[in-house]
C-alpha cells in the first residue's frame, strides 16, 4: 500500500536516509531508531511536507503527481506538537475536519474520545504538553485516511489516555485503516497488536520482524 522507490533525504550535503524500495503492507506497524536517526525525517517526507529524492506512492496515489488526493489519505500526528498560539482545540479540530473532508460528526466523536471539551474554547497556549498531544491525536484521526502516521503517540499521554489511543487505533484499524508509529517506549505498554517491526540505522531502513 505505501511504497517508496529510489528514495533519499538529505540536509544540505548531509545524507540521512537511503531507501532503495520498501514495501509497507496494509497493518500496524512499528518504527524504531535511536535518537536522530531520522524517524521523523521519514514521517515528515511520507507525509508531504519535506522535499525528497525518489517517489512515495500510497495505493497507487503518487505524493508529488497526485499531491492532493494523496494528502487526502494520509495523516500525520508530530512528536511534539505546535499550533497556531491563539487558536482553540475546537478551531483547529474543525478547520482540519473541513479540508480533510471528514464525515459529519467524526470530529465531535474524537473530541468526546479524548475528552477535550472542557478546554477545547480556549487558547492552545494555555494546553499542557498532554492536552496538545490529545489535540494533535484527535486531528491526526480525522477524514478519511488510508494510512495514519503518528511519531511517538504516547509520550506526555497519562494512563488512561495512552489506553484511549490504544483502543481507538485498535478500532480504526478494523475499517482499514494502517498505522506507522515510532515510539521509544515499549509497544506493550498500549498493548497494541503489531504487524510488523522496522528500523532506522545508520540511514538506511531494515525490518526486524521474523
Ligand atoms: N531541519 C533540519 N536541518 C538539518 N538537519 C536536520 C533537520 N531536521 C533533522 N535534522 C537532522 O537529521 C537527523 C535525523 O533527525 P530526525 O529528527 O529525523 O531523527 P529522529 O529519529 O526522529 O530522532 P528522535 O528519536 O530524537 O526524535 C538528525 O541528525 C538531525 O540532527
Amino acid at each position: 500500500m505505501l511504497t517508496l522507490h529510489s528514495f533519499q533525504k538529505s540536509y544540505g550535503d548531509r545524507p540521512i536516509l537511503t531507501i532503495p524500495d520498501w514495501q509497507l503492507p496494509p497493518g500496524i506497524h512499528w518504527l524504531k531508531g535511536p535518537n536522530g536517526a531520522g524517524k521523523t525525517t521519514l514521517f515528515r517526507s511520507i507525509a508531504g511536507l519535506l522535499p525528497h529524492e525518489g517517489t512515495s506512492q500510497l495505493n497507487g496515489l503518487d505524493s508529488r503527481r497526485d499531491a492532493v488526493a494523496y494528502r487526502l489519505r494520509i495523516n500525520y500526528a508530530e512528536a511534539e506538537p505546535t499550533f497556531p498560539p491563539l487558536l482553540t482545540a475546537h478551531e483547529i479540530i474543525r478547520w482540519v475536519a473541513d479540508a480533510k473532508q471528514a464525515p459529519a460528526r467524526q470530529a465531535d466523536e474524537l473530541i468526546a474520545t479524548f475528552d477535550i471539551a472542557s478546554y477545547m474554547h480556549t487558547p492552545v497556549s494555555t494546553y499542557s504538553s498532554g492536552m496538545l498531544k490529545k489535540t494533535s491525536l484527535i486531528v491526526a484521526f480525522l477524514g478519511k485516511p488510508d494510512l495514519i502516521l503518528l511519531d511517538e503517540p504516547l509520550v506526555t499521554l497519562d494512563v488512561t489516555a495512552t489506553q484511549t489511543v490504544a483502543r481507538l487505533i485498535e478500532s480504526t484499524h478494523r475499517q482499514s485503516v494502517s498505522f506507522l508509529l515510532s515510539s521509544h517506549q515499549a509497544m506493550e505498554t498500549a498493548q497494541l497488536p503489531i504487524d510488523s517491526v522496522w528500523e532506522i540505522w545508520g540511514g538506511r531502513l531494515s525490518s526486524l520482524s521474523a
